[in-house]
Order: C-alpha cells, then sequence, then structure tokens
C-alpha cells in the first residue's frame, strides 16, 4: 500500500476487508471519516501532493470490497469538495465534505426510515434476510408510531449477518423469530413485507444485495408477498447508466468449510459469492430517503441525482 496513506486509513481499510466494519451505510460512513482523517493529519507541503496523497488514500479504500457502491459513491462525494489552491484550504475542504457527507447520511437513513414505516401496518410481519440499517431504519420508525411489527429473521449464511439483526430487533421490542435460510419459504405464508436492504441499485431497477436475496424474493412473489428494499440514494449505481455491470465480490471459501473438512468430503470445489442480483420483477418498492420507486423508475432518480455518469476523482490523473 502507498506509504502515504495514514496507519487510521489502513486500519478502516482492513476492517473494511475482514467484516469487521460491513454493511454498505456503515462502510460509506467509515471512508469518508477515514478521508477526514488522511486530509487532517496530512504534511504534505504543495497542493497537489495534498491532493495525490488523498487519492492514495482512496485507492486504498476503494481496493477493499467491490460491490456496494456506496463505498466509491462516498469517496467520489469527499473528494469531489477539494476545490481550494492552498493546503490549508484543501484540508479543510475535506473535512467539510466529509462532515456534509456523513451527516446527510443520517439524514437519508432517518428519512428513509420514516417512508418505509408508512408502508408497515400495525400487526405486519417482516421477513428480513442479512443486516441492513436502512431496512431496520423502517422498523425503528414503524415501532416509533406505535406499530406492532413482528420479525421473520433469516439467519443469512455463511456469516449469519440475521443475528445482528435478530438483536437489533429485539432492542427495539421487536419478537424475533430466527430461522434458517432454507425455511424462509416455509413461513412466507405468515409474513406481510419482505423487507431487505441493498448495497446497489442499478438503472434498470435491478437490486443487489446479500446472497439469498434473490432466492427469497422469487419465493416472495410466488407466494404473493410484497418486497420492499430499503435503500438510500446513496446505493444508486451511476455506472449501470453506463452499461458498468456491478463487480458481485467472491469471498474467502473458509467461510462456508475450512480446509480440513473440506478435504474429508473429497475436497469438493467451494464457491462464496457474498452478493446476488435481484430482478426489477421481483421488487414491488424501492424505498430511498426522496420517497418509493417501483424499480422501473428509479432510473429517474438516478439520472437526476448523477446526470449521465460518473467520473473517478481518485483515480491518479
Ligand atoms: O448485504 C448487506 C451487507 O453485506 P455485508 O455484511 O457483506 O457487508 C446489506 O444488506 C447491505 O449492505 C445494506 O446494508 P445497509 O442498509 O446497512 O447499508
Amino acid at each position: 500500500m502507498d506509504e502515504r496513506v495514514h496507519p487510521e486509513v489502513r486500519h478502516v481499510a482492513a476492517d473494511i476487508d475482514t467484516m469487521e466494519v460491513r454493511g454498505a451505510a456503515t462502510i460509506a460512513d467509515a471512508v469518508a471519516r477515514a478521508l477526514r482523517t488522511q486530509a487532517e493529519e496530512s504534511d504534505a507541503t504543495d497542493p497537489e501532493a495534498f491532493r495525490a496523497e488523498l487519492r492514495a488514500a482512496a485507492r486504498a479504500l476503494h481496493e477493499t470490497r467491490p460491490t456496494a457502491v456506496s463505498l466509491p459513491n462516498a469517496l467520489r462525494y469527499v473528494l469531489r469538495g477539494m476545490s481550494s489552491t492552498t493546503v490549508e484550504g484543501l484540508r479543510q475542504d475535506i473535512v467539510t465534505s466529509a462532515d456534509d457527507f456523513c451527516q446527510r447520511l443520517d439524514r437519508a437513513q432517518a428519512d428513509l426510515g420514516k417512508v418505509g414505516a408508512n408502508r408497515l401496518r400495525d400487526g405486519d410481519v417482516i421477513m428480513t434476510h442479512c443486516h441492513s440499517t436502512d431496512a431496520l431504519a423502517c422498523v425503528e420508525a414503524a415501532v416509533e408510531q406505535g406499530k406492532h411489527i413482528e420479525a421473520i429473521v433469516k439467519e443469512t449464511r455463511p456469516r449469519n449477518q440475521g443475528h445482528i439483526t435478530a438483536e437489533e430487533l429485539a432492542d427495539m421490542g421487536v419478537p424475533v423469530t430466527l430461522i434458517v435460510d432454507s425455511a424462509a419459504r416455509r413461513y412466507l405464508n405468515d409474513v406481510d413485507h419482505v423487507l431487505v436492504g441493498a448495497d446497489a441499485v442499478a438503472a434498470d431497477g435491478s437490486v443487489i444485495n446479500k446472497i439469498g436475496t434473490s432466492g427469497l424474493a422469487v419465493n416472495a412473489r410466488d407466494r404473493g408477498t410484497p418486497i420492499m428494499v430499503a435503500s438510500q440514494t446513496l446505493k444508486l449505481h451511476p455506472g449501470t447508466l453506463t452499461g458498468h455491470t456491478v463487480d458481485i465480490e467472491m469471498r474467502d471459501t473458509e467461510e462456508i468449510i475450512d480446509e480440513e473438512r473440506r478435504e474429508e468430503i473429497g475436497s469438493p470445489k467451494v464457491v462464496n459469492p457474498a452478493f446476488d442480483v435481484t430482478p426489477p420483477r421481483y421488487v414491488d418498492a424501492i424505498v430511498t430517503e426522496r420517497g418509493q420507486f417501483p424499480p422501473e423508475s428509479i432510473v429517474t432518480l438516478m439520472r437526476e441525482l448523477f446526470g449521465e455518469g460518473t467520473s473517478e476523482p481518485w483515480a491518479e490523473p
């Protein structure tokens, strides 16, 4: 890694890589704060050296995990704040844009939660997959509105993020039933809404989220259960406006089975995709802080926010 990258940025990059820091919104917040630290601690002596240092820090963060578009969107937002012509001016630019980004992220999640809560009725049972702070913001807002919500929580193999969801729902006073992922169809009959988050939303309305989301959505559609995707606009993937596809992260196979056990069972090939793609036809609503959108129309919001495409300000000029 570039020696200009601050130790705290290296630490954040390592935490994202190992999933110590995980979830699209949390990752975005962490990288914005890491760039803030890089700027505050920089001892660059001229503006171009400062800019190059911030780009190096952004590249180190960008290289951690490829799927959650909130990560590059956060880097782009913070780096685009650099407009001054002196080191001290640039330093303040980054600090200001990073703070603004983190405040907007928190506000967006709260606003999204209120929109999502309006879709939930008193007494509803939801089914969740993985751990999504955007999705949980909808439940939290519904509970604050006085609605009784119950949840069937999928454990979400192999990393069991469903355990985090179960704990946070219990903290809200929401009764939780924890199930293995393969029991989802069995319990969909008791469910009023499937509620999931997103790592990216493509221009065609496809939703990229934790592996298993697409299978759940197909089962839910078959059972006539509505699927609500809670996704701040931070998750909209501008690159898909210009034909780019979303890179699905393949994680270490030892998350699924350790090497010794794999050999015991005949050394099968093991694959561990961390995310999958849910086509728009299986999604009923994408809930954002700007309101809810049928998946087919999310492209209008994307164009409004991102124009025709995106630059990569962390790239070396
Ligand atoms: O897929 C995951 C987490 O995957 P991982 O555990 O591999 O990071 C979450 O559903 C989204 O990131 C949305 O989360 P949020 O709503 O908190 O942004």
